[in-house]
């Protein structure tokens, strides 16, 4: 199970993705209570082990934007979500990261990973990082192909029944390991992490 905490923005908060022992962290590049500059989220990524997947999340922006700022910010990944075309990801291929493609799910399988040049899928909710879960119930009958993501309201309480119901290739968090709007509690970031582990076994 790949488990990435996304909207991280203090050192504290990758010191708790490190104990956790997360696969990705998400640096939110572009609007956002969870945005940082590119020259603080290299600084944060700096502090991370080398196998931690860093990812540039960026919305609603150029893909010019992107790729200047994420290749700025020294990052491992981009995150585009929301209505980016395979031209846009094509723009991003010559690049040497990982690219990640977030959507807003539906409770059918009408998303495939690789449809536009992507490594991994992200269903999300229509409202990214808002912590408002969706219906996904529909995806344990028809699950999408290959490598893709749940997210969109998880939290420690319900990761588990979750991946137990629909079997994603990963699970990815931002509110859901939040006290408020953007301020990480560095123990749901575990609990996080330990409940998705402990459901994948
Ligand atoms: O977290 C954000 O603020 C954000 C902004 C722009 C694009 C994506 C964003 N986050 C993504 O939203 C989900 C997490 O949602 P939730 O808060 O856990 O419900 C995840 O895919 C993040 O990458």
């Amino acid at each position: 199970m790949f488990v990435k905490i996304c909207g991280v923005r203090t050192a504290t908060d990758v010191a708790a993705v490190v104990e956790s022992g997360a696969d990705a962290v998400g640096f939110v590049l572009t609007e956002s209570p969870r945005q940082v500059t590119a020259e603080q989220a290299r600084e944060l990524a700096a502090e991370l082990p080398p196998d931690v997947l860093s990812v540039g999340v960026c919305r609603g922006v150029p893909v010019d934007w992107v790729r200047t700022t994420v290749m700025a910010a020294g990052l491992h990944a981009i995150q585009l979500h929301g209505d980016y075309s395979p031209a846009d990801f094509a723009a991003c291929a010559d690049l040497p990261v990982r690219l990640i493609r977030g959507v807003a799910g539906h409770s059918t399988a009408d998303h495939y990973c690789g449809s536009h040049g992507e490594e991994i899928l992200l269903l999300d909710a229509p409202a990214p990082g808002s912590g408002k879960p969706w219906d996904w119930t529909n995806l344990a009958a028809e699950p999408p192909l290959g490598q893709w993501m749940l997210a969109g309201g998880l939290h420690p309480g319900n990761v588990a029944e979750a991946i137990s119901m629909i079997r994603p290739w990963g699970v990815d968090v931002s509110s859901g390991v939040e006290t408020s709007r953007g301020v990480k509690d560095p123990a749901l970031i575990v609990d996080f992490v330990r409940a998705a582990r402990e459901a994948s076994r």
